[in-house]
């Protein structure tokens, strides 16, 4: 399935613990993204970097939100435009609070029937009540699909929430005890690392396919790569260990592009400053290229 992408780089980092993850987009195009997805046959336009602004209102629980929301605005402005044009999106974080912004514009688009397969060590699906660490990067899956924090599910958009029963995550394996019960209580459907061990990849993620896909206009893709176990992913702010195999990954991106139900997606969380020999960016990239129908034989 050959199709017109969008690349865009969002340099955001505001929603994390560290600094860097901003210098994503640029690790993942260095990681050979573009070449990678013409030789497969795609059209792409780079579309540069949004950026952040440098200063900002913070809560001790909703730590720099007034920045997070303003790169949200300009990331939901800017997919937006992709999507009028008839174009894929495909968003390069920044750290994960930037897909509140992304998933934001491709539901509005859809009226709110889209799916969600969030990827991902973690929930992301905390409140400014139930975080431990105030950091935004932990609450977007919970805002699209309009559980809050407020700043995060409205941005001057006109929000158009996530139906849940189309929201699946898949890898969890460090999940605050709050955000689990607000995660149980909503009723998404996740699926830990210890599932994945008993079932294997194949099986959970065509069923977090059919979850996300059936009934719906198309399914966005938020892949965080600290899902992957740290000793591939070296350059992450948050690692978790004994996650995802490379390869688990792969078969979960290869499955989704099989699916043709994808119709956008975020890759976030790459920190050049914390990676070695851009490791990260690079298997970023390959992730993309896999996702968008890269095949290996
Ligand atoms: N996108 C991420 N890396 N999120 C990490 C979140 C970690 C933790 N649950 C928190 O809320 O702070
Ligand atoms: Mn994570
Ligand atoms: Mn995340």
């Amino acid at each position: 399935m050959l199709r017109k992408l969008d690349l865009i780089g969002v340099q955001s980092d505001w929603g994390a613990s560290q600094r860097g993850a901003s210098m994503g987009p640029a690790a993942i195009r260095f990681g050979g993204l573009v070449e990678g997805l013409e030789r497969q046959g795609h059209h792409v336009r780079d579309r540069g970097d949004i950026l952040a602004p440098r200063t900002g209102a913070s809560r001790e629980k909703l730590l720099h939100y007034e920045q997070v929301s303003e790169v949200n605005r300009r990331v939901y402005l800017s997919v937006t435009e992709t999507l009028e044009e008839g174009r894929f999106p495909v968003i390069l974080g920044g750290d994960h609070s930037i897909a509140a912004g992304s998933i934001a514009a491709v539901s509005k688009r859809h009226s709110g029937n889209i799916g969600v397969i969030w990827i991902d060590a973690h929930g992301d699906w905390n409140s400014e009540e139930s975080t431990c660490t105030g950091n935004m990067h932990g609450m977007p899956f919970s805002a699209v699909c309009g559980y809050g924090p407020d700043c995060m599910v409205e941005f001057g958009q006109g929000a158009a929430p996530v139906n849940v029963a189309h929201c699946v995550q898949v890898g969890g394996r460090d999940i605050d005890d709050l955000e689990r019960q607000r995660m149980a209580q909503a009723g998404v459907t996740v699926f830990p690392i210890n599932m994945i061990d008993k079932l294997g990849m194949g099986a959970v993620i065509e069923r977090a396919i059919q979850i996300a896909g059936e009934g719906t206009d198309g399914i966005h893709l938020s892949f965080d790569v600290d899902a992957i176990t740290p000793e591939a992913v070296p350059g992450t702010g948050v690692i978790v260990y004994n996650g995802l195999t490379p390869r688990e990954a792969f078969l979960a991106a290869e499955a989704i592009a099989e699916s043709r139900k994808l119709i956008s997606m975020d890759m976030v969380e790459v920190n050049p400053f914390l990676d070695t020999a851009n490791k990260s960016g690079i298997l970023a990239s390959e992730l993309i290229q896999s996702a968008l129908g890269k095949s290996v034989y």
